[in-house]
C-alpha cells in the first residue's frame, strides 16, 4: 500500500511518519513539496504519486491569527481538504483527515458527541468545520478524527508555550473556565494506524465506519490544570516554575474565542474500532519523561 502523508513536519503528521511506516511505502510531504494553498499542484501531486490513502496532517492551527489571515485559513483548512476528497473520489481511495474540538461553541454541559450541532466561535472552528462538510459531500471513503489541546515535546503547542514562559516568569495568569482534554499526538498518530491496520480484515471496512470520530485522551482538566500539570512535572525535573493564577477567560482576551466546554465523548471510536486512549496526565508524564 503506498500512503501519501502531507502535513508531515506538524505535530500530529511527525508521528504518522512512525506510526504509519509499518502500513505500507509512505509519501511523505511538507510545505517545500506541497504548498497548499496551490490548488492544481494538490491536483498534480496526487496524480503523480498514485496513492492507495490519503492522510492529510496538515492544518492552519494558529488560532487568533485565522482571524486575520481569513482567506489562507480558508485556503488549507477547507479548499485544500476538498480537492483531497475530490481527489480520492476521483481515484477510487479512501481520505484520513483531523478536526477539532473549536468546531463547538462549548455550550453543552456534558462531552460533545459527533452528532451534536456544531457552531464554531472562531475563524479556525469555522474553515475546519468546513474542511469536514467538504470531505463528506465528496462521498469519498473517509475517516475525520476530532481530536483536542494536541501537544507535543516539538512543534508550537500549550505545553511548549508553558515552558518558555516558565524560564521568563515568575507568575502565570492561565484561564480556568474553558474545560478540554490535552491529547500527544504520538497517541493520534497511533490511532490512526490501527484503525487502519483493521482495513484489511474486513470488506467492508470503509461502508461500516467512514464518518467522524472523536479522538481526545481520557480525562479533563481546565488549560490552567494543565499548565500545573505540566510545572509539577517540570519542578521534579529540577527547573524553575511560576505560580499559576487561575483566571475567568474574560480576564485574557483574544483575538479569537474559544470554547467553554471542549470535553469529547471518544465512545464512537471505541466501538467501531476498540480503541481508546490513555489518561491525559498519564501521557503528559510519557512526554515530559522523553
Ligand atoms: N494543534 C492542536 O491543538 C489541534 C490540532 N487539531 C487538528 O489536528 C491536525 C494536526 O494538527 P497539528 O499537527 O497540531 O498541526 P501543526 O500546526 O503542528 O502542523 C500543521 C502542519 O501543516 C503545515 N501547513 C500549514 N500551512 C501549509 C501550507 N500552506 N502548505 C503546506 N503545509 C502547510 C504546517 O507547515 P509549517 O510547519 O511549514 O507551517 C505544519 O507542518 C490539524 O487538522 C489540526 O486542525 C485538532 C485539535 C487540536
Ligand atoms: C499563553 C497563555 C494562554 N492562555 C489561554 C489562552 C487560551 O484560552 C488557552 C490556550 O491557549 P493556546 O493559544 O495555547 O491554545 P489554542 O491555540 O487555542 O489551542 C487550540 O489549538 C487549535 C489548533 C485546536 O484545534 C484546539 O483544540 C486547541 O488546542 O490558554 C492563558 O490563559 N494564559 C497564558 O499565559
Ligand atoms: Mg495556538
Amino acid at each position: 500500500m503506498k500512503i501519501l502523508l502531507i502535513g508531515a513536519q506538524g505535530q500530529v503528521g511527525f508521528q504518522l511518519q512512525r506510526s504509519l511506516a509499518c502500513l505500507g511505502q509512505l509519501h511523505s510531504t511538507t510545505r517545500l513539496d506541497l504548498d497548499l494553498s496551490d490548488i492544481s499542484a494538490i491536483r498534480s501531486l496526487t496524480n503523480d504519486v498514485k496513492p492507495d490513502l490519503i492522510v492529510n496532517a496538515a492544518a492552519y492551527t494558529a488560532v487568533d491569527k485565522a482571524e486575520q489571515e481569513t482567506e489562507l485559513a480558508r485556503q488549507i483548512n477547507t479548499i485544500a481538504p476538498a480537492i483531497f476528497a475530490e481527489q480520492a473520489k476521483k481515484l477510487a481511495i479512501p481520505l484520513v483527515h483531523y478536526s477539532t474540538d473549536y468546531v463547538f461553541d462549548g455550550s453543552k454541559n456534558s462531552p460533545w458527541i459527533e452528532t451534536d450541532v456544531t457552531g464554531p466561535l472562531s475563524h479556525y472552528g469555522l474553515t475546519k468545520l468546513e474542511g469536514e462538510q467538504a470531505i463528506l459531500e465528496s462521498e469519498c471513503d473517509h475517516l475525520i478524527f476530532r481530536t483536542s489541546w494536541v501537544y507535543d515535546r516539538r512543534g508550537h503547542n500549550f505545553l511548549n508555550t508553558m515552558l518558555r514562559l516558565a524560564e521568563e516568569r515568575d507568575q502565570l495568569n492561565i484561564v480556568d473556565d474553558q474545560l478540554g482534554t490535552p491529547t500527544w499526538s504520538r497517541h493520534i498518530a497511533d490511532v490512526t494506524a490501527q484503525a487502519l491496520a483493521q482495513v484489511n480484515k474486513d470488506e467492508s471496512f470503509w461502508k461500516r465506519n467512514s464518518g467522524i470520530y472523536h479522538l481526545s485522551a481520557t480525562g479533563q482538566t481546565s488549560w490552567k490544570g494543565f499548565a500545573e500539570a505540566i510545572f509539577k512535572l517540570a519542578e521534579k525535573d529540577g527547573r524553575r516554575v511560576p505560580k499559576v493564577n487561575g483566571i475567568p477567560t474574560t480576564d485574557y482576551p483574544t483575538p479569537a474565542k474559544r470554547p467553554l466546554n471542549s470535553l469529547m465523548d471518544n465512545s464512537k471510536l471505541q466501538q467501531h474500532f476498540g480503541l481508546q486512549l490513555p489518561d491525559w496526565q498519564q501521557s503528559l508524564q510519557w512526554v515530559m519523561q522523553s
